[in-house]
């Protein structure tokens, strides 16, 4: 790969949507677009495909709001801060869910290309400008790999404080589909999971996970995983996750979304790759841990 200047890209260019400023990247091979707030991946498709994202009809790109759909990084916690372990939740200042990183902005560290692959890199340094609602202070590095063979994204946290660290995050994957009630996701047969929707109850997941209605679930397992569908099948493969977590909102749900049309959610699946509930991280001061998923062909 070779590293270029800002007035050398070929491929990247910078856009503002909407309030946002964002990056697409147009190589000859495949194409991606993502955003400085939340570090946040919205689109990506190798040439003459449909996106292998999903992103909301109604989403908005305003400072201070998460965009609905593609890859949102939840850190430094996952979910809601009262159902985290307690050495996680105790830095936690806030009820809001899914940290505030998927509504900072990160600063671009690097833009590498290739005639193969294009490589964006974006740093966070979550320190005293978080402290209305996290206490900590951590580097947190976000790479992002696209080639035609799919795209890679990989989020490491540095602890730069001199404390013990205890985090959770997800990268909350939205996948389109075809048809929800004929989408499966494969790999999780076995493992155990947390079912949100009933009490926070563990139990075995048996074959593939199918979807009839609300479902949100809290697997204890980072195997890699294929997702099928009527509109083709995607592979998810984690790097440093042993917790992955599977969404889809249903009809009663969908209509109390922001920024989620009513019917969407017969066309997505979230798919996030996490280190949730007991799967949390500590870093000790200096050390750092990275997560990351592989989206690629089946
Ligand atoms: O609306 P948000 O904050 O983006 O969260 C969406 C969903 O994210 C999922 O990760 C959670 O498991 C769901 O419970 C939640 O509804």
């Amino acid at each position: 790969m070779l590293t270029t200047k800002p007035a050398q890209w070929s491929f990247t260019r910078w856009r503002t949507i909407g309030h946002l400023e964002a990056l697409e990247v147009h190589h000859p091979l495949f194409q991606a677009r993502l955003f400085l707030q939340g570090g946040h991946l919205t689109n990506f498709a190798p040439r003459d495909e449909p996106d292998w994202l999903w992103l909301s009809d109604t989403a908005r790109f305003e400072p201070g709001r998460a965009i609905r759909g593609g890859i949102p990084v939840c850190w430094p916690w996952f979910g809601v801060p009262a159902k985290n372990p307690p050495e996680v939740r105790r830095r936690i200042l806030t009820t809001a869910s899914h940290g505030f990183a998927r509504t900072a902005v990160w600063k671009l560290e690097d833009v590498r290309e290739s005639a193969h692959d294009v490589e964006i890199s974006l740093s966070l340094d979550a320190n005293t400008d978080f402290d209305e609602q996290w206490q900590g202070h951590a580097l947190v590095l976000l790479t992002m790999t696209f080639s035609v063979r799919g795209c890679q994204i990989a989020l490491t946290t540095t602890n730069l404080g001199n404390t013990p660290l205890a985090y959770s995050q997800a990268l909350h994957t939205y996948l389109p589909t075809a048809d929800i009630a004929r989408t499966r996701v494969h790999g999780l047969d076995g493992s155990e999971f947390i079912d949100t929707l009933d009490n926070w109850t563990t139990k075995l997941q048996k074959g593939p996970v199918r979807f009839e209605g609300e479902t949100d679930r809290i697997y204890q397992c980072g195997e890699p995983l294929i997702v099928s569908g009527p509109g083709g099948n995607r592979r998810l493969t984690a790097i440093g996750s042993d917790s992955t977590v599977v969404w889809n909102p249903g009809p009663d749900k969908a209509r109390t979304l922001s920024d989620f049309p009513d019917e969407a959610w017969t066309t997505m699946v979230c798919v996030e790759t996490a280190n949730a509930m007991s799967d949390y991280r500590v870093l000790n001061e200096g050390q750092s841990h990275t997560l990351g998923v592989v989206l690629g062909r089946v």
